[in-house]
């Protein structure tokens, strides 16, 4: 299965992201983490700064809200121009019909999961969304470290996914790096944010090519 590269500008220069998007022009997605300091302790950016990105960005972005009421919310980040638009389960008081709204926006539908969050609610409702995100952290910051206990969930996900025949995509965030890349690859992730592990790299292209690589020979190994 080929690995989706979406390094996280959170960790990019927030005074030059125009810069640090063309830095990552070999990614497959750029990973855009929108904070609204209630649903997470942490405040990043919103649909202003936002628009710009998608509008100077030379890859498609991969928009996570962690925000609350993103039944609100999440469809201007669709009619922004976000390739794919991500909510939080434990967020959303209606993900179908969220989801629904994304898709007619024309963006693919994400749903994620906190380290905590089961999958298994989603699990019949797979048709309605385009990609699960399974945290690998606690949202919130960069730089924290991989949480190998959502292993499984990302296992029991792809699992599903692969019972139902639907091209569902696994999506992981949160410490991923050339260590614990081929874990989660392993357990079935086929699209892997990375922030401080790209953005703190000596060579930022260097090292999309080492994770793809890395992700790639884990998932073709079972
Ligand atoms: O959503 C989040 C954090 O809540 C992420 O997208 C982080 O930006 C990942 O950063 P690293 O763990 O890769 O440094
Ligand atoms: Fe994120």
């Amino acid at each position: 299965m080929a690995a989706l590269i979406a390094p996280s500008i959170l960790s990019a220069d927030f005074a030059n992201l125009e810069r640090d998007l063309h830095a990552i022009s070999t990614a497959d997605y750029a990973h855009v983490d929108v904070m609204d300091n209630h649903f997470v302790p942490n405040l990043t950016l919103g649909l202003p700064v936002f628009e710009r990105l998608a509008q100077v960005s030379p890859v498609p972005i991969d928009a996570h809200l962690m925000i609350e009421d993103p039944d609100r919310w999440a469809p201007a980040y669709a009619e922004a121009g976000a390739a794919s638009v991500t909510f939080h389960a434990e967020a959303a008081a209606a993900p179908v019909r969220l989801a629904r709204e994304l898709r007619r926006l024309g963006s693919r539908a994400g749903v994620a999961l906190r380290p905590a969050t089961p999958v298994e609610p989603f699990l019949d409702l797979l048709a309605e969304v385009d990609m699960i995100l399974v945290m690998t952290v606690e949202p919130g910051f960069g730089g924290q470290s991989f949480i190998d206990g959502t292993l499984p969930k990302i296992r029991r996900a792809r699992e599903a996914v692969s019972e139902s025949g639907l091209d569902v995509w696994i999506q992981v965030d949160g410490g991923v790096s050339r260590s614990t890349i081929e874990r989660a690859a392993d357990a079935g992730a086929n699209v892997f944010v990375a922030g401080s592990a790209v953005y703190g790299a000596e060579s930022v292209p260097g090292e999309i090519q080492a994770l793809r690589e890395l992700a790639e020979a884990s998932a073709h190994a079972h």
